[in-house]
């Protein structure tokens, strides 16, 4: 990995990833966090529908394939879209360790552009903990699983509860979200099953 900043390199005393006992088996699909997320939610018609799958030890994978809502210039995509899915794909990982979190940093490299309609394969795995903080690494490659990495990115994940986003979200959807069974059995199972 190329660049990374201090704030993303683990102290010393950080400790190796452990999956959660219950986390889903390898090849299993995570699903959607929130219908209405733009990186993985089936609610959104422009969003990046970005299906994460659970991979051994604490890793995933995915595939986003750019559609014309994500060009930046004509027939590339948006580097920011890159980086959301990018961000997306580690942000999954944290459901593997059953943790709730959120991104603090995220640091991306744009290898090679990527036309629209092409495949970009995500690998993602986490590389460590520390208290709250969750180190993790990703690559984007292009014409296939093995094909050449086009973005990367490390990151940095902070574990919160459920009430961040309660008090923090605009509230008719965190009123919406609460009463979806669905949804809250989701967040919640998080913090009752640590
Ligand atoms: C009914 C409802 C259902 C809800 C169901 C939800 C489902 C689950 C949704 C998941 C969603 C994922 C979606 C994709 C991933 C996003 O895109 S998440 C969205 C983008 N991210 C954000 O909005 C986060 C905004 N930032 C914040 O809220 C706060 O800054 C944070 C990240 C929570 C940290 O604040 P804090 O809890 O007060 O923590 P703080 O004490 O400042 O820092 C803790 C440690 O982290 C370090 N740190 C914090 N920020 C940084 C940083 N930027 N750089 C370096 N180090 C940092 C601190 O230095 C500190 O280190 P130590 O002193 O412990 O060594």
């Amino acid at each position: 990995m190329s660049g990374t900043s201090a704030a993303l390199t683990p102290p010393a005393d950080a400790v190796a990833p452990v999956r959660h006992p219950d986390a889903p088996p390898p090849g299993e699909l995570l699903g959607a966090h929130y219908e209405h997320c733009f990186g993985c939610g089936g609610g959104q018609p422009h969003g990046l529908h970005l299906q994460a799958r659970a991979g051994e030890g604490v890793s995933v994978t995915a595939e986003f394939t750019v559609k014309p809502a994500h060009q930046g210039a004509p027939g590339l995509a948006h580097g920011g879209v890159l980086a959301t899915a990018l961000d997306e794909t580690l942000g999954s990982l944290n459901w593997l360790l059953r943790t709730i979190a959120v991104t603090g940093r995220l640091e991306t490299d744009f290898v090679r552009p990527v036309p629209v309609d092409t495949v970009l394969h995500l690998d993602a795995r986490i590389t460590a903990v520390h208290g709250r903080k969750i180190y993790s690494t990703a690559t984007g490659r292009i014409g296939g699983p093995e094909g050449p990495v086009a973005v990367r990115a490390d990151a940095l994940f902070i574990e919160v509860k459920v009430d961040h986003f309660i008090e923090n979200g605009r509230p008719a959807e965190i009123q919406a979200a609460m009463a979806d069974p669905d949804q809250v059995k989701r967040a919640r199972a998080f913090e009752v099953n640590p």
